[in-house]
Formats: C-alpha cells, structure tokens, sequence
C-alpha cells in the first residue's frame, strides 16, 4: 500500500520514517522552504532533529503528488484539520483518511474521526493514537498504538497495511473511545505537570491521574463509546505516557505554569483547547469534571493553581 502523509511536524516526519522502512511514503509539508530542505539533507531538522529520512520518503510541498497515495495520514494539529481538509478537498479523492491528531475541535466539539466525516462526506475516516513519542518511533523503538474506524473491513486493511516490525497496531471500530482517550489525556497531562512543577508531589499525582480517568470514562459514556477502549493504548497507555514524562509537551506546558514560567506559545500542545472544548460543550453540561474544568480555568489564567487545589480539595468526600 502507498502511503502519503500530509503534514510534516514531528509526529508526521517519524511515521514517514517508520512506514518508508517497509514501502514508499510520500510526506508533504505546506512549505515549500521545509520540503526542499527535507529532500536536500534527508532530514527534518526543524521538527525531527536528528533522524534520518530512508530513501523510499519522498518529500513535497505539491499536494497533488499524493494522489497516487493508497491511503492518506493526516498529520496536523487538531485544530488546523479542518482548514487543511477544505483546502485540499478536491485533492482528497476516495480512499482511507486516517487522523493522526489528538483532540477535540473548538468550535464544534467533534473529535478528528468527526471533524473528517464533515468536511470530506463519504470519507472513509480512521484514527490512529496511542502512546508514542515521535523521536523514538523515528529510533525504530518499539510503539504500539490503537487503529480506529468504524468499518471493520477497513480497520483490518489498514492495521495490516500501517503495522511495521516494531510499529504494532491494535485495532478497534470505536473510533469516539479512541479519538476520546488520546484528547482527555493531553488535558490530564497538562494537570499532572502542574502538579508536579509546583512541587506538590507524586501521591497527588497519582490521583489526578486516578481521578482524571475517572473523568474521561464519563466522557467516554456520555458520548456512547466503550468503556474497554479507554482501557487501552489509546486511553490509559496514552495517560499513563504523557502523565509521567518530560518528553510529553502538555506535560511540559503543565510544569511551566506549576512553576510560575513562561512558555512558547508556537509548540503545539492540543489539551488546552480540548480542555476548553470540553469545558464549554452543552454535552457534557451536569458530568462532573473538576480536574477538566480546572485545567480550562488555569490555561486561560482564570484561577491560580493554589486556588485550584484549594477547591477540589475542599469537594464533599463521596464514595469512590
Ligand atoms: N510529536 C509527538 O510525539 C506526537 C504527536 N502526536 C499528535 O500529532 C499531531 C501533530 O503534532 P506534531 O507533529 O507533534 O506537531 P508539530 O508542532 O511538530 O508539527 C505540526 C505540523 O503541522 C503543520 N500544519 C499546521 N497547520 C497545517 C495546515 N493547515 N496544513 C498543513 N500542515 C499544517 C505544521 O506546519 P508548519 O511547520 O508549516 O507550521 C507542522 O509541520 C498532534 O495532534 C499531536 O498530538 C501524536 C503522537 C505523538
Ligand atoms: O501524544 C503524545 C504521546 O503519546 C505526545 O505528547 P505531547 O503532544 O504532549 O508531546
């Protein structure tokens, strides 16, 4: 199967590298400044420093060479899906979109899987996620991930077609859970760094993590998807990853505002808007979400983290 990925970010560059070991990729950058340098030192440093692109990577800045791609990886953040699916829409054609982004879209509430059956109907959309950082997938080190879509034949296809030797797909036709687990986590990870950066411990850790599972099965339930898929890759191993590693940058934004510092408003870092998304969605209006309303009110500077704590410390004791 030809791969085409659209997007040339970090997590974009490293399936290139992971898939182009078994067959051709194609991987466009919307600049053609970053394709051209790809393509000239067979890297990309500006997102992926360090790791070789093989061979059988070749980069564009030419939507249109991905048309002969068998299936699509849409490789941008969240919130620029959907502009980038209206824009190439003409070019997007018959075949398998497969999301590779973590969250829930601002202005509508719809995760990826969502945001692509909208804008490009008659789509066949899938969801890639799991726990996985970009620089070890690109080191070849072993990752495995949850394939979503809700066409059981289509699922299989793709998980025989996207598996690697050391890139192990599991696959499941609940794409809310999975799009779902792999959203909530980045907001709980921004809540456990900020834990973390203003010294308050790896017990309250562990229960913000508890309890933010606790909060993304609610989540889970009201929009109808399976408990079992939040238990996986896509839920718990990702919340388990980005919860407890400096490696994750919705960990990183925590730990800058737990220890009072500035940070670079250019990294992508999905959970802030899920957390707004999430906060403000008449959906969810009456689910008890503390640790979700918490991390909206703290990234928009609406409550001090001492204040925060405070109240959800304060809450009615309640069986668990
Ligand atoms: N990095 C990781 O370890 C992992 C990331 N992910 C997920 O992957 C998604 C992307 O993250 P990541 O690659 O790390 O982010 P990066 O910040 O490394 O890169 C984002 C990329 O998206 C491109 N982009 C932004 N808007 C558009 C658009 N409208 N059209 C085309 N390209 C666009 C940017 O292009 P430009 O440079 O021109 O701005 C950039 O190349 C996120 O949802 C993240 O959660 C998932 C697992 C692991
Ligand atoms: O999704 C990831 C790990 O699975 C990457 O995490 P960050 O987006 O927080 O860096």
């Amino acid at each position: 199967m030809r791969v085409g990925i659209a997007g040339a970010g970090a997590f974009g560059t490293a399936l290139a590298i992971a898939l182009g070991r078994k067959g051709p990729v194609t991987l466009w950058s919307r600049s053609a400044d970053q394709a051209a340098r790809m393509a000239a030192e067979r890297r990309n440093e500006a997102r992926l420093p360090g790791a070789d692109l093989p061979e059988t990577v070749t980069p564009t800045a030419n939507f249109a060479d991905l048309a002969n791609a068998d299936v699509l990886l849409l490789a941008m953040p969240m919130q620029q899906m959907r502009a980038a699916l209206a824009e190439h829409h003409a070019q997007l054609g018959n075949r398998p979109l497969v999301a590779c982004c973590k969250g829930i879209e601002l202005a509508t509430g719809f995760g990826p899987t969502g945001v692509i059956a909208e804008a490009v109907p008659g789509a066949i959309a899938a969801i890639l996620t799991g726990p996985s950082f970009a620089g070890e997938i690109a080191r070849g080190l072993p990752t495995a991930l949850t394939l979503a879509c809700a066409d059981p034949d289509h699922v299989q296809a793709l998980q025989r077609a996207l598996s690697t030797e050391t890139l192990r797909l599991y696959r499941t036709t609940d794409t809310a859970g999975a799009e779902l687990g792999g959203a909530l986590k980045n907001v709980m990870a921004i809540a456990c760094g900020a834990v973390i950066g203003a010294g308050l411990g790896n017990s309250a850790r562990a229960a913000l993590m508890t309890r933010g599972y606790a909060e993304m099965l609610r989540i889970a339930a009201a929009r109808g998807a399976r408990p079992e898929t939040l238990a996986g890759l896509s839920g718990f191993g990702d919340l388990t990853l980005s919860c407890t590693s400096e490696m994750s940058r919705n960990y990183q934004l925590g730990l800058a505002i737990g220890r009072g510092e500035t940070f670079d408003a250019t990294v992508t870092v999905e959970g802030a808007a899920t957390a707004r998304a999430i906060a403000a969605a008449p959906a969810y209006r009456g689910i008890d979400l503390p640790i979700t309303h918490a991390v909206a009110s703290l990234v928009d500077g609406r409550e001090t983290l001492p204040s925060i704590m405070a109240q959800l410390l304060a809450r009615s004791l309640k069986e668990e």
